[in-house]
């Protein structure tokens, strides 16, 4: 049985068309990373999950339950961190966590959780004076009672430092460890490469890509990164750079003192290289890389993506 069965899913507000026909499975037990540029249909899918809109067309299922006859029984067994947070100014954090704990008649020690969220010190405090990484860190103290099956987080890694995010990461790893399903939209593409089991990129209210961060990867082979060491630092306007960037292949250019970082498909390498050596500068070192989860989102959701012939 799969965790969040999404079939054929449309969603549209008038004439605006949010969500197209969406097919998406997530599997139970993995961490599943939603991935999408602004207004790509993220929110509009989470909230047809939950049943808080209602789809044109299509059927959404939860661990085989629908989402909208049974959404009670969904909302149970699931745990929430929505997009920005939503407190009670004048409630403390602990009166929070125990709200959650009454509502789901849970028995969670709301202290232990304060602590597990790296907040324990606030307990006391109201709510109206958190700072947002520690508004975003109750948000999934609350989201982690009764140890939900599923876990729905909406851009969980928003407000918190590097620190508060690691942190993030470790909690949903543990999450999948005790067999829960982790379904979590960002637009911090270091957090899905790091933590999740497989990635969809949506685009437009179509799912154009969903695989694992290598599988993604590897379905776009020409696409590298080459460092090139100049002999000579390249002003930002000369010539050289304006010529590698005009060349067939190559989509971007970037200077860093004595480097160009140079994105470009495989077979351009010699072009660029042939054309750096043409204007009389010398390459003294290069080397390439494999494309960064960054790179791939940037490629699958900009319009280069058509010509690139990415799979769909
Ligand atoms: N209540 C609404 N009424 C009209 N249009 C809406 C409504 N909600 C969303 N939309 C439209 O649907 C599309 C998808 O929006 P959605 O909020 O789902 O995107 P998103 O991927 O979550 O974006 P973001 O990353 O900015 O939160 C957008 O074009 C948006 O303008």
């Amino acid at each position: 049985m799969d965790a969040i069965d999404i079939n054929g899913v449309t969603k549209r507000y008038g004439s605006e068309t949010a969500l197209d026909g969406l097919d998406l499975t997530v599997e139970r037990g993995e961490i599943y990373g939603f991935l999408g540029p602004n207004g790509a249909g993220k929110s509009t899918t989470i909230n047809l999950i939950l049943d808080f809109i209602r789809p044109t067309d299509g059927e959404v299922r939860v661990f085989d339950l629908d989402a909208q006859s049974e959404s009670l029984e969904i909302r149970e067994r699931t745990g929430i961190l929505p997009e920005g947070a939503e407190l009670y100014d004048r409630l403390t954090g602990r009166q929070h966590v125990e709200f959650a704990i009454e509502s789901k008649a849970a028995d969670d020690d709301p202290d232990a959780l304060l602590e597990r969220v790296g907040i324990a010190d606030a307990a006391e405090k109201k709510a109206g004076g958190y700072s947002k990484g520690m508004s975003q860190r109750l948000m999934l103290a609350t989201a982690l009672v009764g140890d939900p099956d599923l876990l729905i987080l909406d851009e969980p890694s928003t407000g918190l430092d590097p620190n508060g995010a690691r942190e993030m990461r470790e909690i949903i790893r543990e999450e999948k460890s005790r067999g829960a399903t982790v379904f979590f939209s960002s637009h911090v593409l270091g957090q899905v490469e790091a933590v999740c089991d497989r990635v969809g990129i949506l685009r437009d209210g179509d799912l154009i890509a969903e695989d694992t961060v290598e599988g993604l990867r590897d379905s776009m082979p020409t696409q590298t990164q080459l460092r090139v060491t100049l002999d000579q630092s390249p002003d930002a306007s000369s010539a050289v750079i304006d010529a590698v960037e005009a060349l067939d292949g190559v989509s971007s250019v970037t200077p860093d003192g004595r480097t160009l970082v140079v994105a470009c498909e495989s077979d351009a390498k010699t072009r660029v290289l042939q054309t750096i050596e043409d204007h009389d500068v010398t390459v003294e070192d290069f080397e390439t890389g494999e494309s960064s989860l960054e790179e791939l989102f940037v490629a699958y959701t900009s319009d280069a993506k058509d010509e690139m012939g990415v799979v769909q």
